[in-house]
């Protein structure tokens, strides 16, 4: 479950009465999710979710909020948070912040379709171009800094072996990165595995949970993505899928030069940040509930897939995707 903190109808009741949104009609937690208390609200006008913040920089829920307006105003499909007759999107409700949002379609392609990973790619080309432009900024927080940073925490309970992997390939992002020119930049999601997105069939009811959007090289958003979405069970990438989320990315965004030439490196470089991540979650710093928490050893798969079979060959931008 990922309700940590409940609401009793009357408290939501009553927070939507600032709100355009219609009477409460029913309120229901949602089982999904491992950071935020979520609920689908629905009222006599609309489905709404309504999310409670248990975690996190707080002080970041501004960027959020003007990252999803940006995109909406700009007809991306995300959730578009419900402003109050105020303007103002960011409550607080029981103590938490909160944020409401459109209710969006679909469930989670666990097993996406090559047509969804086009539609997949194209979104995120299409989400990049518009990102470019967005004024706001935050650093990314789970970049080659943090990876510089955080890595010595988790060495301890490594093998000698995946300690030295860990190490060795830190050292060589770092060669790798520091000396290329700088990579195209704008908005990232940050976090676009196939559970941060809803389908209904073919069609793209959404993308969610923006919490780790941030402001970085765009790159490290698509291998992100090409490391969820297009890898196969032994960690190595699919052909088909891959071919087709870079086509049809490539087909609103080509990749510059410099992109194509770390590529290869940035898979590895953001397998290893959630290999990473995943291992801080088990060992260093775990969460007070009992969740059951993302296995580390999927993205350790991925990372010595990805160095033992390097990467597949970038198709060419065209237009025709
Ligand atoms: N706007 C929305 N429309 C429809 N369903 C939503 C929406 N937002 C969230 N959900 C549902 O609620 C679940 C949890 O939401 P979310 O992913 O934001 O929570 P979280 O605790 O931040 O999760 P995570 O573990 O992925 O970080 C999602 O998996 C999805 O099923
Ligand atoms: N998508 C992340 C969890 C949420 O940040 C992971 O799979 O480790």
């Amino acid at each position: 479950m990922a309700v940590f903190t409940p609401l009793s109808d009357a408290q939501v009741a009553d927070f939507l009465g600032s709100f355009d949104a219609g009477s409460l009609v029913s309120l229901e937690g949602v089982a999904g999710g491992t950071e935020n208390s979520t609920f689908f609200v629905t009222t006599d006008q609309r489905e709404l979710v309504l999310t409670l913040f248990e975690q996190g920089e707080h002080e970041e829920l501004p960027f959020f909020v003007e990252l999803l307006d940006y995109l909406d105003e700009h007809r991306l499909p995300v959730p578009g948070p419900v402003h109050d007759r105020d303007g103002i999107a960011l409550h607080s409700l029981a103590g938490k912040p909160s944020l409401l949002f459109p209710r969006l379609p679909g469930r989670h392609p666990m097993a996406p379709n090559l047509e969804q990973c086009r539609v997949l790619g194209d979104t995120l080309g299409h989400m990049h171009v518009v990102s470019q432009h967005f004024p706001g900024h935050r650093p990314n927080p789970r970049d080659l800094n943090w990876l510089m940073a955080m890595h010595h925490r988790t060495l301890v309970y490594l093998s000698p072996e995946d300690q030295a992997l860990m190490k060795d390939e830190v050292e060589i992002y770092q060669g790798v990165f520091g000396d290329a020119p700088p990579l195209p930049q704008g908005a990232l999601h940050g976090d676009l595995f196939r559970d941060n997105t809803l389908f209904e069939g073919d069609r793209l009811g959404g993308i969610i949970d923006f919490y780790n959007g941030c402001t970085g090289d765009l790159l490290f958003d698509l291998a992100i993505v090409i490391n969820d979405w297009a890898t196969g069970p032994d960690g190595r990438l699919d052909a088909e899928r891959h071919d087709i989320i870079l086509s049809a990315y490539q087909a609103r965004r080509p990749l510059d030069d410099t992109e194509r030439e770390v590529w290869p490196t940035m898979l590895r470089m953001t397998a290893l940040r959630y290999w990473l991540s995943r291992l801080l979650v088990v060992y260093v710093d775990p969460p007070a509930h009992d969740l059951t928490p993302h296995d580390p050893g999927r993205f350790h798969t991925i990372l010595t897939a990805r160095l033992n079979h390097g990467a597949l060959p970038l198709p060419e931008a065209s237009t025709t995707a």
